[in-house]
């Protein structure tokens, strides 16, 4: 590990200053999409303007034969496209894959200077990071980048989980960590095929009742991903960098899908994938606060003054610790305002009720 004094100073002559804290910019959709198939690169221009973050992925799910074809593309959707304020990410291949060095290499001297987040699948300690960190520095420094490029690691190995804390504390470049529930599921041999989402065998069922203990019984799916997911934002938040759900997978159940990213949101997660276009509507309702909700922080906020002693607020307590839940709300609510005039607008009615 750095001494902490030296964790601030660039890994190499000439690279940028790393940052001290990570930019809170409105990430609640990180939109995937294939940048070596054509189609699918045609829609970037009209995508992006209705998504905070688009990713070039050029990891799983695009075939082996397509890896090169794919990295050029993002070279030159990263050129063609004015993305305005969205955010331009990329998933790179794994560091034990042949395609991650010239993936690092093409897309730092080409784009880099496009390019807010690097996200690394399959990161398994603090090493993986360390060495894309002093990579990084080397070219950015070659390639005279003046902005740090941001580090995300996806959570999707069981070395992964037992290392979260050290990931996300492994260099200022960490930006956030995403669950992969599919290589993780993998990795950990459960028993579950699907991309994120729950279960049906995974359940708890209510106790014997009825005269002979033989009325039926309720069972209650349970969520899978929850100790994983609570840890990974644990973590996170220790190191002041963001939490993400990852992908679901099922792309046609809308109504899961909703739900699994609502529980990430309300755990503390800023965001989710979008791996189609249906998925971006869904991440945008349920990572933007109600306007309820909004309302009701404003009016907690107002009413605590500086912050502390107790009041009473239709009948519910508020003191220092809901004050500063409803901070939370309240100053992700500005973030997502000043990027979203719907939102802004919906927020300033809520408020007026
Ligand atoms: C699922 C697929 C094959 C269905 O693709 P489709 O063409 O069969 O679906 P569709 O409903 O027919 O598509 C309708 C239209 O939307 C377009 N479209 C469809 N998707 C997108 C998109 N993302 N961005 C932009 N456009 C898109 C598509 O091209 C089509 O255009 P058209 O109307 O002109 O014909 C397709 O959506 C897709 O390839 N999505 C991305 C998949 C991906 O990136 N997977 C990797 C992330 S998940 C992961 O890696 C796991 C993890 C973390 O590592 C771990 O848990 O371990
Ligand atoms: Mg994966």
């Amino acid at each position: 590990m750095r001494s902490p004094k030296d964790f601030f100073r660039p890994l190499a002559v000439g690279a940028p200053a790393p940052v001290r804290e990570v930019p809170f910019r409105p990430s609640r959709m990180i939109h995937f999409f294939d940048p070596g198939n054509e189609k699918m690169a045609a829609k970037v221009p009209d995508i992006a303007p209705t998504v905070d973050v688009l990713l070039g992925n050029l990891e799983d799910a695009v075939a082996a034969d397509r890896k090169e074809a794919a990295r050029s593309g993002l070279v030159k959707v990263a050129k063609a496209t004015d993305l305005g304020d969205t955010q331009l990410w990329t998933r790179i291949n794994s560091l034990d894959s042949p395609w991650a060095l010239d993936d690092l290499l093409t897309l730092v001297t080409e784009i880099g200077d496009k390019l807010d987040v690097i996200m690394v699948p399959k990161v398994e300690g603090a090493e993986d990071i360390h060495y894309v960190d002093r990579l990084l520095a080397q070219l950015e420094a070659k390639a005279g980048i003046q902005r740090p490029i941001l580090v995300h690691a996806i959570l999707e190995t069981a070395t992964g989980v037992a290392n979260v804390e050290e990931i996300a504390g492994a260099s200022p470049r960490m930006q956030g960590i995403s669950l992969g529930p599919a290589d993780l599921a993998a990795s950990r041999r459960m028993k579950t095929t699907r991309v994120g989402g729950g279960h049906p065998g995974y359940l708890v069922r209510e106790d014997p009742h009825g005269a002979d203990g033989s009325a039926p019984r309720a069972t209650f799916q349970q969520d899978l991903w929850h100790y994983t997911l609570a840890r990974m934002v644990d973590a996170c938040a220790a190191h002041g960098i963001l939490p993400y759900y990852g992908p679901f997978g099922d792309i046609k159940d809308t109504t899961a899908c909703e739900d699994q990213f609502r529980n990430a949101f309300l755990l503390g997660c800023v965001g989710a994938w979008s791996l189609h276009p249906v998925q971006i509507a869904i991440a945008k309702r349920v990572f933007s606060p109600s306007p309820a909700d909004v309302a009701w922080a404003r009016k907690v906020i107002d009413a605590m003054g500086d912050g502390t002693g107790a009041v009473m607020i239709d009948g519910k307590m508020q003191d220092d610790a809901t004050y500063k839940q409803c901070q939370v709300v309240a100053q992700l609510a500005d973030a997502l305002a000043a990027r979203d005039p719907e939102l802004r607008d919906a927020y300033a009615a809520a408020e007026k009720e």
